[in-house]
């Protein structure tokens, strides 16, 4: 770790394991280190299910709790650029953003100026090692399964210089056994679930629910141009997305796109699918593109390998060539560059997915 001993660091935790227990790890090897949650939530503060059970357990630990209320900075810096992005047609990643914005931008800024951390501490499952050619390096987690370098990917290099990851080398699974053995239990032991705003998993009751004017429905068109139904509104659909698309064809039909402008979106066969690479913007440069590898591993979404691809500037941020084709990346999400090591190089934000006219 390259912080150095006697720097105050923040621990942020959830109510979940994995921060619990990274709470623990540090604790244990002699760190000076303060408990933060951070309600990001609307709502009432549940007192009964989390604010006792934290405050006891910090107190089993001997740490000190306190608790930042960012929860109208995180409706405007990760729930409000969400619900606009899916407006404007794209699907975006507000996980990713958290870290940047939220986690590693605010809550580390408040612990800094508000109780003195120099560094700051989360449950992800990544690794930050001292690589000889590039220096500080963000890596991914040893358990390949949990691995949450990407949704780290676009936070700023002097943020990671302060980090500690101390569930970097763990695996999921030992999590539990190791909370037992020292008779530690989370308030919130269930998994979370994936976007923490979004009860259920459920992106359409949420917007829905905010009352946001989406855009309606238009043309469900084949890439030459037939017409073979009517979407309900483009904010519904994602790429790659089979079913529910409700017209009956000779073949499987797939969305390939959306055409924002003319409301359209565009559907095909699977073949449709394969993609030549992307482009991406607001890049979050890890380790300087000189020093990249000729040909670097992109992975545009979580789940999913990442994929070999030859690298290229262009004036707003890089174009990746796929060697092999891809399925299409969706505008919106975040691609994360790696080299062979599972050192990440870069992460960014995908313009457009690019294929063969
Ligand atoms: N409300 C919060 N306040 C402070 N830190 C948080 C909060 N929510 C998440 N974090 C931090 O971000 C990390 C990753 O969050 P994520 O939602 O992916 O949880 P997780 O992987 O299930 O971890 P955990 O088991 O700690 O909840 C957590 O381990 C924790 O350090």
């Amino acid at each position: 770790m390259s912080i150095p001993r006697g720097t105050l660091i923040a621990v942020a935790v959830s109510g979940g394991r994995d921060s619990l227990l990274a709470l623990a790890l540090l604790q244990e090897q002699g760190h000076e280190v303060v408990a933060v949650h951070a309600r990001f939530l609307p709502g009432k503060w549940d007192e009964e299910r989390l604010g006792k059970p934290l405050r006891d357990i910090s107190a089993q630990l001997g740490v000190e709790l306190r608790v930042l209320d960012l929860r109208a900075e995180f409706e405007q810096r990760v729930v409000a650029p969400f619900v606009a992005e899916y407006q404007a047609g794209r699907t975006p990643n507000p996980c990713a953003l958290c870290n940047p914005r939220l986690k590693f931008g605010l809550l580390f800024e408040r612990a800094a100026e508000e109780f003195g951390a120099g560094a700051i501490a989360t449950g992800h499952y990544a690794r930050l090692e001292h690589d000889p050619a590039y220096g500080l390096c963000l890596c991914r987690g040893e358990d390949a399964t949990k691995d949450q370098s990407y949704f780290l990917a676009l936070v700023p290099r002097h943020r990671l210089e302060r980090a500690v990851f101390p569930l970097g080398g763990w695996r999921k699974a030992d999590v539990a056994t190791a909370l037992e053995a020292r008779g530690l239990q989370p308030p919130l032991p269930l998994e979370s679930q994936e976007v923490c705003f979004i009860a259920n998993d459920d992106y359409k009751a949420f917007l829905q629910a905010r009352g946001v004017e989406l855009p309606g429905p238009g043309p469900m068109e084949m890439e030459d141009g037939t017409v073979v139904g009517r979407h309900e509104g483009l904010w519904r659909y994602t790429l790659g997305q089979r079913r529910g698309l409700g017209i009956a064809w000779s073949e499987p039909l797939y969305v390939l796109d959306k055409d924002v402008r003319r409301n359209a979106l565009l559907v095909g066969p699977k073949s449709g699918l394969a993609s030549t690479g992307c482009e991406v913007r607001d890049v979050n440069y890890l380790v300087p593109p000189a020093q990249w590898p000729e040909v670097v591993l992109v992975k545009t979404r979580y789940r999913q390998g990442a994929a070999p691809a030859l690298t290229q500037r262009t004036e707003t941020g890089l174009a990746f060539e796929f060697l092999e084709p891809q399925e299409r990346p969706a505008p919106g999400q975040v691609a994360v560059t790696y080299d062979e090591a599972g050192i990440v190089l870069a992460g960014a934000i995908i313009e457009r997915g690019l294929w063969m006219a």
